[in-house]
């Protein structure tokens, strides 16, 4: 199977589940449309993901996982940030109250008799949402976080599983792993009806 990510998170999670993943990034314009739901978002990115790794590396019949995780919160998508002013931001929005985040996982496959994987197979994919409440931050808090660089590469400009982003968290609804980037356990239970 090809995990198409570079996210260790994802990496990881997989491989802990058993699964022998073949490592092959998809990089993607990740900006959403004009009007695009957060949800549409994840889902035609993951999907997008899949479908640009399938056709470059895929063999006939093999399984292409890929995902992809904002935060949402106001009707706004809070990616990765751009810079620490950009994380400052994002962390000041969550203070305080409680957001969305959503993982579309995206899982495609080629015809078994396709002369070339052009991904012929309509994809799996589906999109599971947590709910994370943060306690009230200080500026001074946000900053001290930020200088640890856990946020830089985080949806939302933070990492739940990190020693400095489980300091935020007041709780959560719904699957942990899902906020860490792949819903894990519904993934493995979609894998098994393939
Ligand atoms: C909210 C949150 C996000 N994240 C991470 C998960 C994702 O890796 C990242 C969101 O970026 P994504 O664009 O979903 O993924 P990625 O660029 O890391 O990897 P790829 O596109 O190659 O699959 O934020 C955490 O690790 N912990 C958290 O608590």
């Amino acid at each position: 199977m090809i995990l198409a990510s570079q996210s260790p998170r994802r990496i990881e999670l997989m491989r802990e589940a058993g699964y022998d993943v073949r490592i092959l990034p998809a990089d993607v314009n990740e900006a959403p449309l004009p009007g695009e739901d957060p949800f549409s978002l994840v889902d035609r990115l993951a999907c997008t993901k899949a479908a640009t790794a399938l056709r470059a590396h895929a063999e006939p019949s093999e399984v292409v996982l890929a995902a992809d995780t904002i935060v949402t919160i106001d009707g706004i998508v809070l990616g990765k940030p751009v810079d620490a002013e950009d994380a400052h931001a994002m962390l000041r929005r969550l203070s305080g109250r409680t957001h969305t985040v959503a993982t579309g996982v995206c899982i495609a496959q080629c015809a078994e008799d396709a002369p070339r994987c052009l991904g012929d197979e309509p994809p799996i994919s589906f999109v599971a949402k947590t709910s994370v409440t943060f306690y009230e931050l200080s500026d001074e808090e946000i900053d001290a976080y930020i200088a640890t660089g856990e946020p830089m590469d985080k949806a939302g400009a933070y990492g739940i599983q990190g020693a400095g982003g489980r300091m935020l968290v007041r709780g959560i609804e719904g699957d942990f792993y899902n906020v860490v980037g792949l819903p894990i356990a519904e993934v493995v239970r979609r894998l098994r009806t393939l």
